[in-house]
């Protein structure tokens, strides 16, 4: 968790005090904008009116959700209602789609990141991502996770006194950080200079969880971190996805329901159309849900 922020912490501070409670707050007027005023912790991402159009195809309509920090978020649905454009729309990846317009406002920790000033470099810092492929480097395990420190710098600029105060040690230091936080560093301490393509899948996927920490995020988006993975492997990003939730917030689109339902505390449903059908505890989604469309789709019956 970056702690160098301290403008966006105010910020953070600022925006939950002003959020009603619901005291006040019929449930109607809540649901109508999926913004959360149960969810207790602050407020890590808030998105308002959120539409993204390819071309002349809309493939999200109007999404305005809050995600509370320092806890999982699972995005459900079925294939092409627009979960993995909206993971997308948080670090604006999107950005980087020709054809892809992005319409309304997307806040971390209370900061608009859609406008002109934001620094592309730096809000990728704050919110990494994970894909469904691991995609590490072919360089060795060691280069991978310093690989995200030394281009920005942040080496020499200070990230390591920032995690380890005044002992503060040397690449090696953050390496095996980041490498520990992945729980990997028990399988890979004594081969870090072996080239990271010869880790298994499982291994590689927690690699680039690794490189994805060592630039100390705020945010970590996963898209399908674990479709490609065995279950032993599977289980293993679970329990890594938990533990990181206690310092980060994550938020991860999965076609796998039990999967959500065991690792998320939070879900999102999307439903074709690029719509937010419901959004909500994700023991009440699986247990009690609202809508209909909601039930049909997670017992099963389309999708
Ligand atoms: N780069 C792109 N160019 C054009 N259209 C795109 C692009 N990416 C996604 N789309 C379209 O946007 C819609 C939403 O796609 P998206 O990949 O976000 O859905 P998804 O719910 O993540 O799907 P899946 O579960 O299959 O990965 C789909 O109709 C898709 O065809």
């Amino acid at each position: 968790m970056a702690t160098s922020q301290t403008t966006t912490e105010s910020a953070v501070e600022n925006q939950t005090t002003s959020i009603p409670t619901s005291a006040g707050e019929s449930d109607e007027q809540s649901r109508d904008e999926w913004t959360d005023y149960r969810f207790t912790s602050r407020t890590a991402i808030e998105t308002e009116n959120l539409d993204v159009f390819y071309g002349d195809e809309q493939a999200l309509s109007d999404i305005s959700l809050d995600i509370p920090a320092e806890s999982v978020t699972a995005l459900i649905g079925p294939s092409g209602c627009g979960k993995s454009t909206f993971l997308r729309c948080l670090n604006r990846m999107n950005d980087r789609i020709k054809s892809a317009r992005v319409e309304g406002s997307v806040a971390l920790g209370g900061q608009e990141i859609y406008g002109d000033d934001t620094d592309l470099v730096e809000l990728r810092k704050r919110v990494g991502m994970v894909f469904q492929q691991p995609n590490p480097f072919p360089k060795s395990i060691r280069e991978n996770v310093s690989y995200g420190p030394r281009k920005h710098g942040n080496i020499e600029a200070g990230l390591l006194a920032r995690l380890f105060g005044n002992d503060a040690g040397d690449e090696d230091a953050l390496v095996e950080r980041a490498l520990r936080q992945a729980a990997l560093w028990e399988e890979v301490d004594n081969r870090l200079e072996d080239n990271a393509l010869g880790l298994s899948g499982g291994q590689q996927q927690r690699l680039c969880i690794a490189r994805c920490l060592a630039v100390d995020p705020e945010i970590i988006l996963m898209d399908e971190p674990a479709s490609a993975l065995d279950p032993i492997a599977t289980a293993k990003i679970e329990d890594l996805i938990a533990d990181l939730a206690e310092e980060y917030t994550v938020v991860i689109v999965t076609h796998n329901m039990q999967q959500a339902a065991r690792i998320s505390d939070q879900t999102a449903v999307f439903l074709t159309g690029g719509e937010l059908v419901e959004y909500d505890d994700t023991n009440e989604i699986f247990e009690n849900p609202e809508s209909q469309r909601v039930e049909d789709y997670i017992t099963g019956k389309f999708g």
